[in-house]
């Protein structure tokens, strides 16, 4: 995307608030013509006033200047007010465009990145295009009635000196361009450090007990420090960069102030000019040269956006998951699965998954088994449209899971992953999950799983993902809330390795009663559990190898070998 069209798609996003835009810009115009009459009535303060000794035009001049400035404080309160409301408006606006896309994006992405990686960059992306609605953006656009008032103002007093003045423009122009390109590549370098740091804090925190145990603090600490050193380094240069930008700035209107001032005083000698005319010169020189600078600036200030507005428009256009829209097929009788010759490769090159051909029957207890990364998982996410076959077709009911409305799909499952998440609210609000249960039914859910010890603390809150609970009881959480909703079929990720054995036999015993009539999808090697199966599929190197009853299983002797023995 080029940059014009970047900036073209930020300024979009003032649509919906063209009247506040209008009123801002309103106010803006509306200050600047009162502010220009401002150095007139100073040059009427001097040459009428002062010099001639006439107090009523000195009292009536400064009273008039003293009401413009009052009206102009209260237009300025007008106009921030809405204009703030914009800024919020623009900011939510995106925030919840952030969160809508978050939730339809591939879960592909998600294993890709860390959360902390995601969340500081949508933050400073977000707070860097923001910055389009600040004050000085809509200041220097306002500001042409004010250059332009200026310019005529310059040349009624003095047409060499306002020459002298617009001199300016040109070399203002190249000083910024420079700097804007510079300011450019070190935004684009302060987003890639700043999200490597932000990739690093997260590894940090979440490996904080590895770092511990296995005393690297000193060998991470260097990694952080090295890291953050650069991006404090890119911040220190663009501070400075600031700094030389503004200084060019100064130093160049000082010198044009200075100038008028040596040639103004020539020409006064010689009576060509009044001395207020030179007050009210030095005065309309702020007019023009300052606008002119706050808009030559704003190539510097996008400078500064635009790598971030690339970044937030290129996460807009990440793959979203697709959701066929088909009210037909919501309530289908049969929920039989059926995989015919999958193949799905998670690289795009090394096949994960290969001719998979297997049933599962609606109402079937099966089991997935196999060695570690033969591809269980996978098999599950696919059933689950969280990755769509590259090859075959798997099949609800007889229809193309594809086929299927995304929300009203996924509304047939339960499910417990293999990192299954807990939110930091009550137990009660993690099991019902926005569903009205009553106490009743999730004490005796609660005795069900064996977590008789929070029947009385239902509305305990459990910290973030469960961090307050053993990983037992973490794992009998998630069981628990996975069968107290009333699903089609129910998915477990080796969800029974954190249970001692008697809980297992327990949740063996339990998805039985419980969920005697439904379809059960379990990713284990527990022999307590394979036996209650109807079906037990075996993958091997992204293969099925069999699919059998446990019995079956038990008389193949090479499976005994190569899968029975990893459990
Ligand atoms: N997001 C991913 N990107 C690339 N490769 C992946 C991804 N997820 C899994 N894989 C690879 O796909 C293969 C199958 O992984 P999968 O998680 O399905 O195995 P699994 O049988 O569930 O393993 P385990 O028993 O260890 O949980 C593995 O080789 C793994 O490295």
């Amino acid at each position: 995307m080029s940059d014009l069209a970047i900036i073209k798609k930020m300024l979009m996003l003032f649509k919906p608030y063209k009247k506040s835009m209008l009123i801002v810009f309103s106010c803006l115009i509306v200050s600047t013509i009162l502010n220009l009459l401002i150095p007139l009535l100073v040059k009427s303060i001097f040459d009428e006033g002062l010099i001639k000794q006439n107090f009523q035009t000195v009292f009536l001049c400064s009273l008039i200047i003293f009401s413009i400035t009052l009206i102009d404080r209260i237009i300025d309160i007008v106009k921030e007010n809405l204009r703030s409301n914009v800024k919020a408006k623009i900011t939510n606006a995106i925030n919840m465009k952030v969160y809508h896309h978050i939730h339809k994006m591939k879960i592909a992405y998600f294993n890709k990145i860390s959360s902390t990686e995601i969340t500081n960059n949508v933050r400073v992306d977000i707070e860097n295009i923001t910055k389009i609605a600040d004050n000085s953006i809509f200041y220097a656009f306002s500001q042409v009635l004010s250059i332009a008032g200026g310019i005529v103002g310059l040349f009624i007093i003095n047409w060499k000196l306002a020459m002298l003045v617009l001199m300016f423009i040109p070399f203002k122009f190249f000083i910024v361009k420079i700097f804007a390109k510079i300011r450019k590549n070190y935004a684009k370098l302060f987003l890639d450090q700043y999200s490597e740091l932000s990739r690093l804090y997260d590894e940090i925190i979440n490996g904080i007990r590895e770092i511990k145990i296995f005393g690297i603090f000193k060998m991470k600490k260097n990694e952080f420090e090295s890291e953050l050193s650069k991006l404090t380094n890119t911040e220190k240069k663009t501070s400075v960069l600031s700094s030389w930008n503004n200084a060019s700035e100064l130093i160049m209107m000082q010198l044009i102030t200075v100038l008028i001032y040596i040639i103004g005083a020539r020409m006064t000698f010689n009576s060509e000019l009044t001395v207020g005319s030179i007050v009210a010169f030095v005065t309309y020189i702020s007019y023009v040269t300052i606008p002119i600078s706050a808009i030559i600036n704003i190539g510097y200030l996008f400078s500064g956006i635009i790598p971030s507005a690339k970044r937030l428009f290129n996460f807009f256009q990440l793959p979203i998951e697709e959701c066929t829209l088909n009210p037909k097929i919501e309530n289908i009788k049969n929920k039989s699965i059926l995989f015919h010759n999958v193949y799905y490769s998670h690289d795009g090159r090394q096949p994960t998954l290969e001719n998979i051909t297997f049933s599962i029957l609606e109402g079937e207890k099966v089991a997935v088994m196999g060695t570690n990364g033969s591809g269980k998982t996978t098999l599950l996410d696919l059933i689950l449209r969280f990755h769509k076959p590259d090859k075959g077709t798997i099949t609800l009911g007889g229809v193309d899971i594809g086929d299927y409305d995304i929300d009203t799909y996924r509304s047939f499952f339960a499910l417990v992953s293999q990192r299954f998440s807990l939110f930091n609210k009550s137990i009660k609000e993690n099991i019902c999950l926005h569903s009205d249960f009553s106490e009743e039914s999730i004490n005796k859910l609660l005795e069900d799983v064996q977590l008789p010890e929070f029947i009385d603390y239902f509305n305990m809150k459990i910290g973030t993902n469960g961090a307050e609970l053993s990983g037992g009881q973490r794992q009998k959480l998630a069981l628990a809330r996975a069968i107290s909703h009333d699903k089609h079929i129910y998915i477990f990720d080796e969800t029974t390795s954190n249970l001692d054995v008697i809980s297992e036999i327990n949740f063996a015993n339990l998805i039985n009663e419980r969920l005697g009539e439904k379809t059960i999808i379990i990713v284990t090697h527990k022999p307590e559990i394979l036996k209650y199966m109807d079906k037990i599929i075996v993958i091997e190197n992204g293969e099925i190898l069999q699919v059998g009853t446990y019995k079956d299983l038990m008389n193949n002797n090479k499976l005994q070998m190569n899968v029975f023995s990893v459990s």
